[in-house]
């Protein structure tokens, strides 16, 4: 029985966003979407299935399901986990007409996404977000992918899925170090499309930080509807979806350069938002004010702002393999203001060097 909200996401393939959805219920969902019989491969992380795979196999009765088990960690989205899954999936009779369920945080939905996008030439998938990050940002827009030693997510596609089917409380078994992952690309969608957003997650940090189940509700509820909103206006990142990579150039090159290791993609984010933010108060996009709200902001909830020890030249150099670039010429998303985002095509390294330094201590 569908419960809580949905949104729909205008797409080439358009599919639901179901907001406060029960795992348990998505077995009679799919039977309705897909129909009863046909072969699942779930895959997922062993703490997650640990978790949670009972409560999903609960509503799967009708259909045949596999379960293919990732070990944990950004360095998983890689070409030989794809591999992998590839010799795992044929073993367990995978075919054109399986679909994969996706449960996860964004590792497991990108990779699994991405491993659905090519196998076969394509089968079906849902994205079954279990992070706060996933349930914001990567389990909505259809952008799945690995990673690769010259850059972050340099192998991948955009391919929406068939629906996402989000269950608030698998945010109760979250280690708040995983939840503050999601806070920054929450905290990203308001600085670059929903002021109003960033004052409410202002006003209520304090119960953020304490956990309270209904306001991570509407936390999730605004902070999606931002990513829906973008990603129906530019699927593919011609223009508007840009602000979604606020901070990611920056970020981006922080996992690479640490292979991918010893920093989470919200920390990246994190220190990259400000990077970013300091570049726009230089070229008068922001006040100093402005800047120091979201310093503010982020070092409130423990997130980090600067890093120790960098080598910026070597993380300009790996700048030059973020995917919004053109022509040699880096494409950088800044604030414009609080609420607004701005991309500009004509930043130099000079001052790109100037806005790492402001974060490398
Ligand atoms: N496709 C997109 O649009 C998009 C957007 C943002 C981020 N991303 C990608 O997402 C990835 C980061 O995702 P993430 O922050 O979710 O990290 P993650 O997927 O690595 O999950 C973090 C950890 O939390 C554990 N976990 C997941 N759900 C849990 C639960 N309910 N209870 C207990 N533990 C749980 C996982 O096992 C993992 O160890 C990066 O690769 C990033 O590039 C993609
Ligand atoms: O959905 C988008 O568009 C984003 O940019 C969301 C980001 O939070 C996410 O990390 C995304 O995977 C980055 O994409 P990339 O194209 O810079 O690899
Ligand atoms: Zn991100």
């Amino acid at each position: 029985m569908m419960q809580g909200q949905r949104i729909d996401v205008v797409s080439v393939k358009p599919y639901p966003v179901f907001l406060g959805a029960r795992l348990e219920d998505l077995g009679e969902y799919l039977t309705t979407r897909i129909g009863a019989g046909e072969h699942l491969l779930v895959i997922t992380h062993p703490n997650i299935a640990a978790d949670y795979m009972d409560t999903l196999k609960k509503g799967l009765g009708a259909f045949s399901v596999n379960t293919l088990i990732v070990p944990q960690g950004e360095d998983e989205k890689s070409l030989n986990r794809l591999s992998d899954l590839t010799s795992e999936a044929i073993a367990c009779g995978a075919d054109r007409k399986t679909v994969v369920l996706a449960l996860g945080g964004g590792v497991i939905g990108d990779l699994a996404g991405f491993f659905a996008s090519m196998f076969m030439r394509g089968i079906r998938y849902v994205q079954i977000p279990t992070t706060l990050l996933a349930m914001v940002d990567s389990s909505i827009g259809g952008k799945v992918a690995v990673n690769h030693a010259a850059g972050k997510n340099l192998l991948g596609d955009f391919y929406p899925p068939l629906a996402v089917w989000t269950d608030f409380s698998t945010l109760e078994t979250l280690p708040w170090e995983e939840m503050l992952n999601g806070l920054a690309e929450t905290i990203k969608h308001a600085v670059i499309a929903d002021g109003e957003l960033l004052s409410f997650i202002e006003k209520h940090q304090e119960e953020i930080k304490a956990r309270k189940p209904e306001l991570y509700k509407e936390l999730t509820s605004r902070s999606s509807a931002v990513k829906v909103r973008l990603v129906s206006e530019d699927e593919t990142e011609q223009g508007k979806r840009m602000f979604l990579n606020y901070g990611h150039s920056f970020g981006h090159a922080l996992e690479a350069e640490m292979a991918y290791q010893g920093i989470t993609h919200g920390q990246g984010v994190s220190i990259g938002m400000v990077a970013a933010a300091h570049l726009a108060h230089e070229r008068g996009f922001m006040n100093n004010g402005e800047v120091e709200r979201l310093i503010k902001l982020l070092k409130g909830f423990g997130l980090p702002v600067t890093i120790k020890n960098k080598d910026s030249q070597a993380l300009i150099n790996l700048m030059g393999a973020d995917k919004k670039n053109y022509k040699g010429q880096k494409v950088l998303v800044l604030p414009k203001g609080i609420g607004q985002g701005i991309v500009i095509r004509d930043a130099d390294n000079e001052e790109i060097l100037r806005a790492w330094n402001k974060v490398i201590e």
